[in-house]
């Protein structure tokens, strides 16, 4: 049983942060006997900027969801910033869910102000830190527009706005990058980044794999509704050996011998996952056999193929136990 850490008796004495800002074990939602999480054991360091990836369908949304207790799960448990009952926490989270949507006919900053409200912030006190933010970011111009003449992109940076203001411990973000422009989303980087720097703890889903290689200290891969990776950027990354591209300029002679069996041509060049034994012996072939090494270069693989490798593995492997199980039905 997880313990609970007591909700703060004062707005003025906040409770201390535990050592995970968010914490789920085992945790499992089904839609009728469709398992869109599906044991799912997921721990979010205090303070860290966390990225969950996953393709589309992957149980993302579900999940924040689940944790943030928007829906209850079938089974396991979950703790947010301490307490065992997540709502109970909610004026200290910040939560920009995927669909978006803002009242029209409100002023941008009424709409950041209104935002903060449902969190438990004044409203006089929202109205100020809304016109800050604004200006301070460079949208003073948009402070008393009503929403319907802002761009998507701006209407979407309000409502960050929104999910920000009340200052929150925890801010909790579905797929924040879509729909904006390269503009605005180097903006929220710089932003994510922000709130990092002053504590407090950013989670966010995406299934665009650069913003999590730019920003996260840890990530999740989540693929038919299991985590099938979590660990550091790093650490992912690991998981796949440095590709290996080369150029020559003889097409045959005795050192083609010693390229391992996997190297494919293309374009001209021969790619091959780097050998246990390392690239000095084929060089050494290369050099003794005279093939002309053009170029060489040996590629530690990004983040983005961890993933295509992970959860592409895992989406096959669900697919034939599918198959399997129609097959034995
Ligand atoms: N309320 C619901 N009723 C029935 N099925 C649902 C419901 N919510 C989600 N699902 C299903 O659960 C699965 C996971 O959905 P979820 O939205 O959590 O995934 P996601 O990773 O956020 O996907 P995307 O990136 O496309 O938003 C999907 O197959 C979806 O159709």
């Amino acid at each position: 049983m997880i313990g609970d850490t007591p909700a703060p008796s004062s707005a003025s004495i906040p409770a201390p942060m535990p050592v995970f800002a968010v914490e789920g074990h085992g945790l499992v939602k089904t839609f009728g006997n469709f398992r869109a999480v599906d044991g799912v054991d997921i721990a979010v360091p205090a303070g860290a900027i966390y990225g969950i990836l996953g393709p589309n369908g992957a149980g993302k949304t579900t999940l924040l969801r689940t944790l943030l207790g928007i829906v209850d799960p079938d089974a396991g448990e979950r703790r947010l910033l301490g307490a065992s009952q997540p709502l109970r926490m909610a004026q200290q989270v910040g939560y920009l869910p995927e669909e978006r949507g803002l009242y029209p006919s409100m002023k941008a900053f009424e709409a950041i102000a209104f935002m903060g409200a449902l969190r438990g912030l004044p409203l006089a006190e929202g109205r100020r830190r809304a016109k800050a933010l604004l200006e301070d970011h460079g949208m003073g111009a948009a402070i008393a527009k009503p929403i319907r003449q802002l761009s998507k992109g701006m209407a979407q940076t309000v409502q960050l706005f929104g999910t920000i203001v009340h200052e929150p411990r925890l801010i909790v973000l579905d797929e924040p990058f879509s729909g904006l422009d390269a503009i605005n989303q180097e903006k929220l980087e710089a932003l994510i980044r922000e709130q990092a720097r002053r504590g407090v703890t950013i989670l966010f889903s995406t299934h665009v794999i650069a913003h999590a290689e730019r920003l996260c200290e840890r990530v999740a891969i989540i693929a038919g509704g299991r985590i099938r990776f979590d660990g550091t950027v790093s650490e992912a990354r690991d998981r796949l050996q440095p590709q290996v591209r080369l150029r020559t300029r003889a097409t045959d002679g005795a050192w083609r011998r010693a390229l391992p069996p996997d190297t494919m041509a293309q374009e001209g060049a021969w790619h091959f996952a780097l050998p246990a034994e390392g690239i000095e012996p084929l060089l050494r072939a290369l050099i003794d056999d005279r093939a002309g090494i053009e170029s060489l270069s040996i590629e530690r693989p990004g983040l983005h193929d961890a993933f295509v490798a992970i959860a592409g593995e895992a989406v096959a492997r669900q697919m034939r136990d599918e198959k399997d199980k129609e097959a034995r039905a």
